[in-house]
């Protein structure tokens, strides 16, 4: 195994503003919030929100390195009582700047990662300290719809991040490639670019396991995305379980690629893995996935779907939103491929002959599926018992083999069916 690498992304974590591709008004408004801060004639935050890997982190740093602030940085999910957020964040309201700075900036990271619940009072304790601050405080969240923002979008000057151009990455890509030194096809980082939906930090993430792993050519990097279910279910496990709002837990469930009958398995088979060190968060998170396994099982006998949504919302942000829960590496290890799914792999030629040769039986025979394991695969197992010359007349019928008849008459293969 190879050493473990530095993440592409944090290498080339833009410094200064001007090295941040686009967000050409966002960056003027950053600009023009903390010069006034700086004059006196500013006295708000300043909140940015947008999607994943769209730079609003980067930027609040790059403003930092730009106009010479000390920056203090904070993120809800290491600050999760309200004593806590003021005992941490009074700090750098008290304190004085170290030599050679301008000033202060504080960054209150993932606002939305505050836990309403969890953190009882938690916004009010940010909006107070808002209200009262004496340094510039931005703050970053995903969902600027968020309800629980509320109280905080009508304090602050909110600034709305969009989610990249493919050019915009593409351009990156390309940066990245140069200094790298590694070769790539230009219709390969447009491939890259477009399954990236607009975020930086997956668009180089995904280049970056391109390039290591050979040339990024158009070839290998749709070959990888053809690969990419796979890949997609641990990141969006991995999504889930790092979630800290419903918003965020909730949003892997828009993605093109989810498949939520196979998602549950992944979270049942790696919720023990990522939550092992707390018990409370485990039994929470398996509390909520046996629920909507439940839900499940009532939607799909009863075809009532409009349960869905308290399926997803139970097995989404029911794992993400647990007490006591865990904070977790940036690679979680030891998730693993779901053993049933596994298993199912393993027999699915199997199943398929199996669907096949009942498929042929309820087209000739005019009957149910369940007609013919009750009625008919008895009588055809006698039968073949008695006489042998009957598996050659029915599998020549059927157009399949006699190792196929043999496998479906077996009892293990029907009691599976039933
Ligand atoms: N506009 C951009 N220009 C250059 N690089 C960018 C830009 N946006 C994002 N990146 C790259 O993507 C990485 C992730 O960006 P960042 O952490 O700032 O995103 P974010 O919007 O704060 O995401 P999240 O909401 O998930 O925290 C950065 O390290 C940087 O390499």
């Amino acid at each position: 195994m190879s050493t473990r690498r530095l993440p592409w992304f944090e290498k080339y974590r833009p410094r200064s503003l001007k090295d941040i591709v686009n967000q050409e008004e966002v960056k003027k408004t950053m600009e023009d919030w903390i010069s006034k801060w700086l004059s006196g004639k500013e006295k708000r935050a300043i909140l940015l929100s947008g999607p994943p890997g769209t730079g609003k982190t980067t930027m609040v740093h790059a403003l930092a390195y730009d106009y010479g602030l000390e920056l203090y940085e904070m993120n809800a999910s290491d600050v999760r009582t309200a004593s806590r957020i003021r005992e941490t964040i009074g700090k750098a309201l008290t304190q004085g700047s170290l030599f050679g700075f301008r000033g202060k900036l504080v960054l209150f990271d993932e606002v939305d990662g505050i836990n309403v619940r969890a953190d009882q009072g938690g916004i009010y304790e940010i909006v107070d300290i808002v209200k009262e601050a004496k340094v510039p405080i931005a703050m970053t969240a995903n969902d600027p719809w968020d309800p629980k923002l509320r109280p905080l979008r009508d304090i602050c000057v909110v600034v709305q991040v969009k989610p990249l151009k493919n050019r915009d990455i593409i351009e990156m890509l390309r940066r990245i490639c140069n200094a790298e030194k590694v070769k790539c096809e230009e219709d390969a980082l447009r491939l890259i670019a477009e399954s990236s939906m607009g975020d930086m930090r997956s668009a180089i993430n995904d280049l970056q396991t391109v390039a290591e792993t050979g040339p990024v050519t158009r070839e290998r990097v749709s070959l990888l995305s053809s690969r990419a279910h796979q890949y997609d279910m641990f990141r969006m496990v991995d999504m889930v379980l790092k979630a800290n709002t419903v918003a965020s837990a909730t949003g892997v469930t828009r993605l093109p690629s989810f498949d939520w009958e196979s998602f549950l398995l992944w979270l049942v088979e790696n919720a023990a893995v990522a939550y092992s060190s707390s018990l409370v968060a485990m039994s929470d998170a398996y509390d909520n996935l046996s629920r909507a396994d439940v839900l499940r099982g009532i939607m799909n006998n009863r075809q009532e779907w409009e349960l869905m949504p308290y399926v997803l919302e139970l097995m989404t942000s029911g794992v993400a939103l647990v007490r006591d829960k865990p904070k977790l590496p940036f690679f979680i290890r030891g998730m693993r491929f779901p053993e049933k799914i596994r298993l199912l792999a393993r027999t699915k030629e199997i199943r398929d002959t199996r669907d096949h040769i009942m498929h042929m039986l309820r087209v000739q025979l005019h009957e149910s599926t369940s007609v013919i394991i009750r009625d008919y695969l008895p009588l055809i197992r006698t039968l073949i018992e008695n006489n042998g010359k009957v598996i050659e007349v029915l599998a020549k019928s059927l157009g399949v083999s006699e190792r196929s008849i043999k496998l479906i008459i077996s009892p293990e293969t029907v009691e599976e069916q039933e």
